[in-house]
């Protein structure tokens, strides 16, 4: 369960989010759509905890962020979250498949037990036959599809994604919002998608709309 009260961020002086409220529960797959700059991302880094609210609170299975220190955020992330941000953060001395598997290394889980989840998700994500590749020899677009890979292996209770198809064809953009909405059903787990495609959020269960008043189901 995802709860978010009151949430508001300011950047010098000047309010981005405010009186933010949210409540997800498990297998609930929200699109988050709105106008460039209304804090779609800011938002996402929030609920991330890559950076801290003004005020409000953020509350993840029972656990308030406000409790947590930096070592302690970057466990809840490692453990308990997938994301897709616009810059993908492919690490460039790993090949596609150990990217894919690095999440799941986090958490101690290596050998045969990483590599065979990450292939599955791989081939999934139609890059099966380039797990040996290294980023440098991917396109962009397949190298968001590895980004999009990376954050699913380890099965999160909550995923964020952040235009993930943004540099995608159309049957590909298609294939990685299939592949997204069935892991997030599958899994029982929360799913956040920010973009600006209606098309692309049409395709989680209910869309809600960012404006400087707050958000709106
Ligand atoms: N670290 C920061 N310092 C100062 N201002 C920031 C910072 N991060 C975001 N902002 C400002 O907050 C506002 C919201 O930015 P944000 O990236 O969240 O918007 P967005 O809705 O995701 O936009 P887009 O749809 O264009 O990606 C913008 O005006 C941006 O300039």
């Amino acid at each position: 369960m995802l709860e978010i009260h009151g949430l508001s961020r300011h950047f010098n002086g000047r309010p981005v989010l405010a009186g933010i409220n949210l409540s997800l529960s498990p297998g609930e797959y929200v699109a988050i759509v709105g106008e460039s700059g209304v804090g779609k991302s800011t938002l996402l880094n929030l609920i991330a905890g890559l950076d801290r609210p003004d005020g409000g609170t953020l509350v993840l299975d029972g656990c308030d962020y406000a409790g947590l220190d930096e070592d302690a955020l970057t466990r809840l992330r490692r453990d308990k979250l997938g994301f897709v941000f616009q810059a993908f953060h492919v690490l460039p001395h790993l090949t596609v498949r150990q990217n894919v598997a690095l999440p799941l290394w986090l958490q101690g889980v290596d050998g045969d037990a990483a590599d065979a989840p990450a292939q599955q998700l791989l081939d999934a994500v139609g890059l099966g036959d380039r797990a040996g590749s290294w980023p440098r020899e991917l396109s962009g677009g397949e190298m968001q599809r590895v980004a999009i890979a990376r954050a699913l292996v380890h099965r999160p209770r909550l995923v964020l994604a952040d235009e993930p198809t943004g540099n995608l064809d159309p049957a590909n953009g298609a294939r990685v919002l299939d592949l997204l909405a069935t892991r997030i059903r599958e899994a029982g787990a929360i799913g956040i998608l920010v973009t600006h495609s209606l098309e692309a959020a049409a395709t989680a269960d209910r869309v809600l709309r960012l404006d400087a008043t707050g958000l709106h189901g």
